[in-house]
């Protein structure tokens, strides 16, 4: 199966501090990969790195064949908007536009309106009751759902999960999960899931820990 994410010897500092370095990774289609790691080290740094929004000092990072770190700003907002669903860590939601219009924006912006798609996103995250609200008027765990239809919503084909079950409850963390996995595996979609929760982490096909000097089972 082809490659859709392939990390090289990767390696970002900050000033004189080193993250991580030495990160190699390849997942292939279908494929659920979750990341553990201690505060600090370098998890939502290695994400944002992989989506080109942030840079790396050493490596490379190919989505579906082409390396990001060598495209320019402009290519890599288009493969992001292609190619890419994130779940931030902060939402990210758009303050201004409702709860609807924020999960359809990625179709959108690839010129695709699709309500149904959304009212069908809308359902599965359980917030079809809410669609028109504005996003102040959502709680957190309401606003985490609301980030992770947005992010499966144009069938991305790598998504990158940055502890995307942090503010709810077990159940519809476990509820949340299945459907990124379904994503997954029905769509051929790859997934990398940052998270300090063993729950979380059961549902992907391998987990492994982030230390400064590489990635590891
Ligand atoms: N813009 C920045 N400038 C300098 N240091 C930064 C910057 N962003 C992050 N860091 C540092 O890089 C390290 C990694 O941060 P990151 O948020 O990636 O960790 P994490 O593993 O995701 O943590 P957590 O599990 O707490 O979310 C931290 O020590 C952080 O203080």
């Amino acid at each position: 199966m082809p490659d859709l994410l392939q990390i090289r010897s990767l390696a970002k500092r900050y000033g004189e501090s080193t993250v991580f370095r030495n990160v190699s990774l390849t997942l292939c289609e279908g494929e659920f990969v979750a990341i553990l790691g201690e505060s600090g080290v370098g998890k939502s740094t290695l994400l944002n790195c992989i989506a080109g929004l942030d840079t790396v000092d050493d490596g490379s990072v190919h989505i579906a064949g082409t390396d990001i770190t060598h495209l320019t700003e402009a290519q890599q907002a288009i493969l992001r908007r292609t190619q890419l669903g994130f779940v931030f860590q902060a939402f990210h939601v758009l303050p201004h536009l409702s709860v609807a219009d924020n999960v359809g924006l990625p179709l959108l912006l690839q010129g695709r309106p699709d309500d149904t798609r959304v009212r069908t996103l809308l359902d599965a995250v359980g917030l079809a009751a809410l669609a028109e609200r504005l996003p102040r008027t959502l709680s957190g765990g309401q606003l985490q759902r609301v980030a992770l239809a947005r992010a499966l919503v144009h069938q991305p084909k790598l998504i990158l999960a940055d502890e995307p079950t942090g503010n709810l409850d077990p159940e519809t963390a476990e509820r949340m999960m299945a459907l990124l996995a379904a994503q997954v595996r029905e769509h051929g979609a790859a997934c990398v899931l940052v998270t300090h929760s063993q729950h979380a982490a059961a549902h992907a096909d391998r987990v492994l820990t982030l230390r400064q000097d590489g990635i590891a089972p």
